[in-house]
C-alpha cells in the first residue's frame, strides 16, 4: 500500500474522538500483596469514621486472599479489551489507568498524561451508578490530582470530563442478563423456576442514598436507588422473556461499612437469604448489579460469606457474573466517548439506554450527589476547572 493510500486514515480516526485526546480509566485500586493491605485501608478510610474493628475485619478479607485484591488484574484485563476495541474500530485514543486508593494513583498517571501533552480527557469511572461514592468522591479525586499538578508548577492543566452514569446502557446490562442466565442454567433443575432473583449492591448511608439525586425527583433512597431499581427491573425483565419463567425478585444490599447507629441501606444480603429460606423459596441468584467486577466485595461478601450463609441455611445459590472485561463492555465504552465527543462538538448524538429513566445527564449538576465537606469537585457544573 502506498503511503499516500494510508497517510489520510490517521488524522479521521483522531477525528473521532475530538475533542478527547486521551481516555482515563478510573477506579478504586485494590492490594497487591499482604504489605500494602493497611497502607490501602488507611487511603480508604481516612478521614472516615469507620470502626477499628470494621477495618481489622476488612483487614482479614483481604489476608485471606493472600493481600491481593482481584480488582487491578481485572481492570488490567478492561484495559486490554479497550484498547484493543478502539483498535478495532480505528479509533485512535490512547487508553491510560489510575486509581483512588492504591498504585497506579490518579494523581501520577495524570501528571503522566499532561506531560505526554493530552489537554482534554475523557473519564470512565468504575462505577455505574450515581452516588457520593460512585460520583462525586471520583470528580473530588480528580480536583485533588489537579491541584497538586497546578502546585507543581504544570504550566496546562489537562481538561477532564467525567462521561455519563452508564447503568442503563446495553453494553453494562446485556452481559448481566446473559450472567444469570447461566447461573439459572447452573441450579440443580427441580428448583430452578421458582429461584429468586436477588439483585445487589453496595450499600451506603441512607443520606446519602436520599441526595444522591433529589429525592423530589426520584423519590425515597434518591437516584441511587432508583437506578438500581431500573436496571433489576431491565433484567428481571429479559430473564422473563428468556426463560418464559417469571421469578420473583428484590434490590438488596452489601458490604455495610460505618458506625452502627448510621441507618444505611437494607436490608443486607444475608438477611435477605435467611427471610427467603424462611419463607419457603427453594433457590436464589445473587446478581451484583452494583459492580463492575468480581472485586473484594464481590468475592468475599458475596461468594464467601453469602454463600456460607445460604450453604449454612440449605438454601440453593448461585453468584451470576460482573461485566468485568466482557467485549460488549468496551464496545459501550466507546460508545461512551464517542457519544460525549459528538455533544462536545456540539452535534446531536443518540444515546444509549434501557428501562424507564432514560440516559443520565453529561455533566453533574451543582449539589448533585453533595460533598461531605466543602471540598472542590473537577467535570461538574460546580467544577472549578475548566
Ligand atoms: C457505592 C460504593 C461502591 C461502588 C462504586 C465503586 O465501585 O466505586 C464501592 C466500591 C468499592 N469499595 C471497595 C473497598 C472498600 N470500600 C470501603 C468503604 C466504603 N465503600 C462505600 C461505598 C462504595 N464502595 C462506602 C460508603 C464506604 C464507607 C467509607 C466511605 O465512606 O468511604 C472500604 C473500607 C472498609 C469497609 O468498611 O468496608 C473498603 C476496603 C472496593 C475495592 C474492592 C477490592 O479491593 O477488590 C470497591 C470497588
Ligand atoms: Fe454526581
Amino acid at each position: 500500500m502506498s503511503d499516500q493510500l494510508r497517510a489520510p486514515e490517521a488524522p479521521v480516526a483522531e477525528g473521532l474522538a475530538a475533542p478527547y485526546d486521551a481516555l482515563l480509566l478510573l477506579s478504586f485500586g485494590g492490594p497487591e500483596g499482604p504489605d500494602d493491605v493497611v497502607p490501602f485501608l488507611e487511603n480508604v478510610t481516612r478521614g472516615r469514621g469507620i470502626p477499628r474493628e470494621r477495618l481489622k475485619e476488612v483487614g482479614q478479607h483481604y489476608f485471606g486472599f493472600g493481600g491481593v485484591s482481584p480488582i487491578n488484574g481485572q481492570n488490567r484485563e478492561l484495559l486490554d479489551a479497550l484498547r484493543k476495541d478502539f483498535a478495532g474500530h480505528g479509533l485512535d485514543l490512547p487508553v491510560y489507568w489510575g486509581n483512588r486508593n492504591w498504585a497506579p494513583y490518579l494523581t501520577d498517571v495524570l501528571r503522566e498524561m499532561a506531560a505526554d501533552g493530552r489537554r482534554r480527557i475523557a473519564v470512565l469511572a468504575t462505577s455505574a451508578y450515581a452516588s457520593y461514592s460512585g460520583c462525586r468522591q471520583y470528580r473530588e479525586n480528580l480536583a485533588d490530582a489537579l491541584a497538586t499538578l497546578a502546585e507543581e508548577g504544570v504550566a496546562e492543566l489537562p481538561r477532564v470530563d467525567k462521561l455519563r452514569h452508564y447503568f442503563n446502557h446495553p453494553g453494562f446490562v446485556q452481559p448481566m442478563i446473559d450472567g444469570v442466565l447461566a447461573s439459572l442454567a447452573g441450579l440443580p433443575e427441580e428448583v430452578r423456576d421458582g429461584a429468586h432473583l436477588v439483585f445487589t449492591t453496595h450499600s451506603i448511608p441512607t443520606a446519602a442514598a436520599d441526595t444522591s439525586g433529589p429525592v423530589e425527583e426520584h423519590g425515597e433512597g434518591g437516584a441511587y436507588v432508583r437506578q438500581h431499581l431500573d436496571v433489576a427491573r431491565v433484567i428481571a425483565d429479559a430473564v422473563r422473556a428468556e426463560t418464559g419463567t417469571g421469578r420473583p425478585w428484590e434490590l438488596v444490599y452489601q458490604s455495610r461499612s460505618g458506625a452502627p447507629h448510621v441507618p444505611w441501606l437494607e436490608p443486607d444480603v444475608c438477611d435477605h437469604l435467611e427471610a427467603l429460606h424462611a419463607a419457603g423459596a427453594p433457590a436464589a441468584v445473587m446478581v451484583p448489579i452494583g459492580f463492575v467486577s468480581d472485586h473484594m466485595e464481590v468475592l468475599y461478601d458475596l461468594d464467601t460469606e453469602a454463600t456460607a450463609k445460604a450453604a449454612e441455611l440449605g438454601l440453593p445459590v448461585a453468584r451470576s457474573a460482573t461485566v468485568g472485561a466482557d467485549p460488549r463492555f468496551a464496545a459501550a465504552v466507546r460508545d461512551l466517548v464517542l457519544e460525549r465527543a459528538a455533544a462536545e462538538r456540539g452535534e446531536g448524538v443518540e444515546r444509549c439506554a434501557l428501562g424507564l429513566l432514560g440516559p443520565s445527564h453529561d455533566l453533574c449538576a451543582v449539589g448533585c450527589c453533595p460533598a461531605r465537606g466543602p471540598r472542590p469537585a473537577a467535570a461538574g457544573a460546580d467544577s472549578p476547572y475548566a
